[in-house]
This record gives C-alpha cells, sequence and structure tokens, in this order.
C-alpha cells in the first residue's frame, strides 16, 4: 500500500487534567475525502488543529509523508502549512471587506505575490468557482449558500493540497446543505486537493467520502469505508450511527441508505423463510451537473427533491425508496418479480415523462435524464451485488427524459 500523506502515530493531548486525544492512531490518504465523526467533544476539532499545526501534540508522532513534522526543520514547516487551507465552521468571512478582498486575504497574508498577480489568481478562482459577476458585493448581501461558495474560493486560492472542512455545513436547510457537500464532492474531483472533513451529518456526508475516522473517548474506534460503518458490530458504533440517523433523509424525505440496507437484509430473510420473490429498481440521475452548469447547486439539489417527491408520488409507499448516495434512489419491491418490476418502471417513466418535474423546464433545451436499471434478488445476495448488477443493466431499460 502506498504511504498515506498524513499519518498519526499513539498521539496524546491533554490540557491541564482534560486528557482529550488518548492515543491516536490513524492514516490521511492523499486525493481522498476523509469524514471525521464522533460525539461532541471527543476532540475533532482539536485533531484538525493538530493536523495543520496550529496545536502541538504531548506524545506520539504525526507524520506528513513519512516525516514526523517536529522534526520538520522551520522554514520546512512553514512550507508545510502553506499546503493546508481551512473552511470554519461558520464561513467566517469578514463583513467589512468585499467578496474579493475576503478570497485575496489568504495570498495577501501568505504570498509575496504582487497586486496584479493576486488580482489575476482570486478572479481565476472565482470563475471556476461561478461566482465572478459578486466581487464587490459585500458578505451580508449574498445568499447562505453563495457565501459557502466564497467561503471556498478563499480555502482553494492558495491551490492547497489538504483543505479542512470543520462541520461546513451548520446552520444550513438540507438543499443547501446537499449542495455544500456536492460542491465539496465536486471540487475535490477538479482540483484533486485531500479533504478533511468534519462532521455530524450522518450518513449525508458518507456519501462524499472515500473514507471515515470515529473517534470516541480520545481514540479511534473505526477507520475505514462509509459503506463498512454499517456493518460494524461495535454497540458503541451501532449506538453513535443510529442515534444521529433521522428515519428519512432531509432533502428527499425517503429512507437514508443504512435503512435502506436494513430494510433489505429483512426482505431476504424473508426470502429464505418463504421464498418470495422481491427486485430492486436503481434510479440515477445522469444530469445533475447540468442543472448545476445552469442554476447552480442549490437548484441542482431542489431539482433532485422534486425528483424523488415525484417518485414517491408515483409510488405511494414511501418506505419503499431510500436514497442511495448523491444522486441515487433504490426502490425495493417486495414480492416483485423482475418482470413486474419492469412494469412499474415502464409505468414510472411515462407517468415522469409527463409530469414537468423541475424549474429546470425554465431553462429551454434543458431535459432531466433519469436511467433505470433492475435487478431480481437471489437468496443471500448482498445488497452492494445486487445494485451493482442493478447499475450495469441500466441502460438497457429505461432512459427517463423528464422535460
Ligand atoms: N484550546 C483549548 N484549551 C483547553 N481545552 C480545549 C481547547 N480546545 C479544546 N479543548 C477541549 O478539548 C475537548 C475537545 O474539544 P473539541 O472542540 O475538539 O471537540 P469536538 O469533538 O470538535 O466537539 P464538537 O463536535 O462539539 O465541535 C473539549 O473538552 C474542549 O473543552
Amino acid at each position: 500500500m502506498t504511504q498515506p500523506l498524513i499519518r498519526f502515530e499513539n498521539v496524546f493531548k491533554a490540557f491541564g487534567d482534560n486528557q482529550v486525544l488518548r492515543g491516536i492512531n490513524l492514516s490521511i490518504r492523499k486525493g481522498e475525502i476523509t469524514a471525521i465523526i464522533g460525539k461532541s467533544g471527543e476532540g475533532k476539532s482539536v485533531l484538525l488543529k493538530h493536523i495543520i499545526g496550529l496545536m502541538r501534540h504531548d506524545a506520539g508522532r504525526i507524520l506528513y509523508q513519512g516525516q514526523p513534522i517536529l522534526q520538520l526543520k522551520k522554514a520546512e514547516r512553514k512550507a508545510l502549512k502553506r499546503k493546508f487551507s481551512y473552511m470554519f465552521q461558520e464561513t467566517a468571512l469578514f463583513d467589512s471587506m468585499t467578496v474579493f478582498e475576503n478570497i485575496a486575504l489568504p495570498l495577501v497574508e501568505k504570498t509575496a505575490l504582487s497586486k496584479s498577480e493576486i488580482g489575476d489568481r482570486v478572479r481565476e478562482k472565482m470563475h471556476q468557482l461561478d461566482i465572478d459577476n459578486i466581487e464587490d458585493e459585500y458578505p451580508a448581501r449574498i445568499s447562505g449558500g453563495m457565501k459557502k461558495r466564497v467561503a471556498l474560493a478563499r480555502a482553494l486560492v492558495t491551490d492547497p493540497e489538504i483543505i479542512l472542512f470543520d462541520e461546513p455545513t451548520t446552520g444550513l436547510d438540507p438543499i443547501r446543505k446537499n449542495a455544500v457537500h456536492s460542491m465539496i464532492s465536486d471540487y475535490q474531483k477538479k482540483f484533486g486537493f485531500t479533504g478533511i472533513v468534519v462532521s455530524h451529518e450522518i450518513p449525508d456526508v458518507f456519501y462524499i467520502s472515500q473514507r471515515l475516522i470515529m473517534l470516541d473517548e480520545g481514540r479511534v474506534i473505526f477507520e475505514g469505508k462509509p459503506d463498512d460503518i454499517q456493518k460494524a458490530s461495535d454497540p458503541v458504533i451501532r449506538q453513535f450511527i443510529q442515534g444521529l440517523e433521522s428515519r428519512h433523509d432531509a432533502l428527499t424525505g425517503m429512507t437514508p441508505q443504512p435503512q435502506g440496507e436494513r430494510r433489505y437484509r429483512e426482505e431476504m430473510a424473508r426470502m429464505r423463510r418463504h421464498r418470495n420473490a422481491f427486485s430492486i429498481i436503481l434510479l440515477t440521475v445522469e444530469n445533475l451537473y447540468e442543472i448545476n452548469k445552469m442554476a447552480g447547486y442549490e437548484a441542482e439539489q431542489s431539482a433532485l427533491k422534486r425528483f424523488a417527491d415525484n417518485v414517491q408520488g408515483h409510488l405511494r409507499l414511501t418506505d419503499v425508496c431510500s436514497r442511495l448516495g448523491m444522486n441515487k434512489i433504490m426502490l425495493l419491491l417486495p414480492r416483485t418479480s423482475r418482470e413486474e418490476a419492469e412494469h412499474i418502471c415502464r409505468e414510472l417513466a411515462e407517468n415522469m415523462g409527463t409530469c414537468g418535474v423541475t424549474e429546470i423546464q425554465a431553462y429551454p433545451g434543458f431535459c432531466f435524464s433519469v436511467s433505470a436499471g433492475i435487478a431480481e434478488a437471489e437468496q443471500d445476495k448482498p445488497i452492494e451485488l445486487l445494485v451493482a448488477e442493478a447499475e450495469s443493466h441500466k441502460n438497457i431499460f429505461y432512459e427517463f427524459k423528464v422535460c
């Protein structure tokens, strides 16, 4: 395996009698988004501050590309700090400065670039993030979602290798929350930075993370893929995850992914007992990014919400629909063969084609495209394999065009 970008080896940190980190071991891999979760006060922010070098550990080692950071020379440590960027809980924009000045700040403070070079860099980043028309506005005059984008532009303007997001969606409604997640995920793909996100948004943050770390009582009690935490048997992990999950995904109103998976296991047990067939339909909104390009992240998430409402309205059964990732919905159809699922899917496609889903109609020529894949369950087949099967067949079936 390749060397991790950052590695904690038995790291301890106390504030007086308050022992916060009690032997942390973890790895952050380059080019991935790692989510850090855990109860309030468990030391997530303290951990972030150690990563970025704002706090010094009492014992153990923190390695950057295999090198202990405490052994770096002063100039090397300074150079390392420049590779990091931080997006705070609140966007922490300065109200007395324009959007342009806010974004320029890290360049003014951390680099020796000339005024015109800074201007070029700021305008380039604003252009890449689609906010070029608001440079003279003040933060108080722009929307919450736009502020997050300005804060992200400020975090990205130094072209950092690593960005730390400390609860980036705090205080936002479900559409804006999902818009920020979608934005982080998109820009991570575009710019290739390593992202570390501290979040309480479970399971939403799982959709954008490749790795997950859970802290409890100053130690790491889970490190792995987001999907694997659902299978963890440790009661502390289970209780924490289930306590934070709501019965409904806040954006779509559907069952969240972990509950969808639980429902799948129940259906599988029923199949074992009664030999009942069941099937899944996997719906993927294929062109969410186009909505985003035309109308922004919030429009993208509103469109997804409207689509989900229509699917549920058509099926009239809420607990069979679950959200499966950023742009996927799984319909779990009990006692339904593949042929019956195809019929249901065809009806759904016809209904979708005429119901006129979104405000996106306001954009001439736009067609909201959703593909569907169907798979019938087989005894003891894990959900991932059945979903993969539906995914691999998706073009054979229906392409919904909701115009
Ligand atoms: N500079 C500091 N001086 C003293 N104690 C601190 C300092 N920073 C953090 N702590 C303590 O460390 C513990 C962990 O705090 P931290 O902010 O990391 O928790 P957290 O997991 O991020 O919580 P939340 O999810 O609520 O943001 C708390 O008990 C806090 O009081």
